[in-house]
């Protein structure tokens, strides 16, 4: 049994504004017994451009927002999954990752978004992703913690069950999607699609998110999500912008394999492919 926190707030283009409600977040997850915070996607900055973009990226090793969270790791012992931006191998792409950062402040795992969000919706949402980011090639494998076997994945590929059933397949326990949803996509679709995601793979769904107005053309849905393996919603953080906030819930692993044992999800290969 380990208490987890999902964090959210609004990233703007500021990296030392967001790193200042990431030490908040963290402070608030230390408080309240957290093993592991799981933060949203692209906490480092949330831009309106892709030059902009382009402008804030750096390495890593030189990215004070990085830098800054991988002290606080330390500090509190903390581990801290984070989605943030890495420069690209084409000089005018990023790549849009999330980082395990443990607790001893060092990043031990990677994963790359490999679903863009090509999106143009009448009267709603339209964003190119793909006009600024390199997509991923591979899934990382379901990692060990201290609060169970992680899976990363991030926001829009939410939409697609065969990564997250592929990472079911490869042991996951907690399935993770740090995202920055819409709003018109969020409220029809955010807490079904992550409900439906931990029922089919009986596994924890942490779903961190950025929330309200980032800047004169973004704005984020929030209600950052823990479900757990039976599709129970354990918290919802909500969708105001206020400021940044958390919510726990304890990870319990007799609940995963009760479910897994009374009812077994046994694929028909025979029928259709394996994914
Ligand atoms: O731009 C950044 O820096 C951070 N990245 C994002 O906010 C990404 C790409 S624009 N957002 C999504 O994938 C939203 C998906 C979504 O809303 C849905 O699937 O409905």
């Amino acid at each position: 049994m380990a208490i987890v926190a999902v964090g959210q707030m609004t990233s703007t283009a500021s990296m030392a504004h967001n790193l200042k409600q990431c030490q908040l977040l963290v402070k608030k997850a230390v408080k309240a017994g957290a093993k592991a915070l799981f933060l949203p996607e692209a906490s480092d900055w949330i831009s309106s451009s892709p030059q902009e973009t382009l402008s804030l990226v750096k390495p890593v090793t030189e990215s004070p927002f990085v830098l800054g969270l991988q002290a606080e790791a330390k500090r509190e012992k903390l581990p801290i999954h984070v989605g943030i931006h890495e420069p690209g191998s084409d000089p005018q792409k990023v790549k849009n990752t999330v980082v395990w950062i443990d607790e001893n402040g060092e990043i031990t795992q990677r994963y790359q978004k490999i679903h863009l969000f090509d999106v143009e919706i009448k009267d709603g949402p339209v964003l190119k992703e793909s006009n600024s980011v390199e997509p991923g090639t591979k899934i990382l494998p379901p990692f060990q913690t201290p609060v169970g076997k992680v899976a990363s994945t991030i926001c829009f590929d939410l939409r697609f069950p065969e990564i997250t059933l592929a990472l079911k397949r490869q042991g996951a326990e907690i399935i993770t999607f740090p995202s920055a949803f819409t709003v018109p996509t969020g409220k029809d679709h955010w807490e079904i699609l992550l409900r439906a995601r931990a029922i089919e793979t009986q596994c924890y769904v942490i779903a961190a998110a950025q929330v309200g107005k980032h800047n004169e053309m973004r704005t984020s849905y929030g209600h950052s999500m823990i479900v757990d393996p039976w599709g129970r919603i354990l918290a919802d953080v909500g969708g105001k912008e206020d400021e940044p906030e958390i919510a726990t819930a304890t990870i319990d692993r007799e609940l995963l394999k009760k479910i897994k044992t009374e009812m077994p999800l046994l694929r028909r290969t025979d029928v259709y492919p394996e994914v």
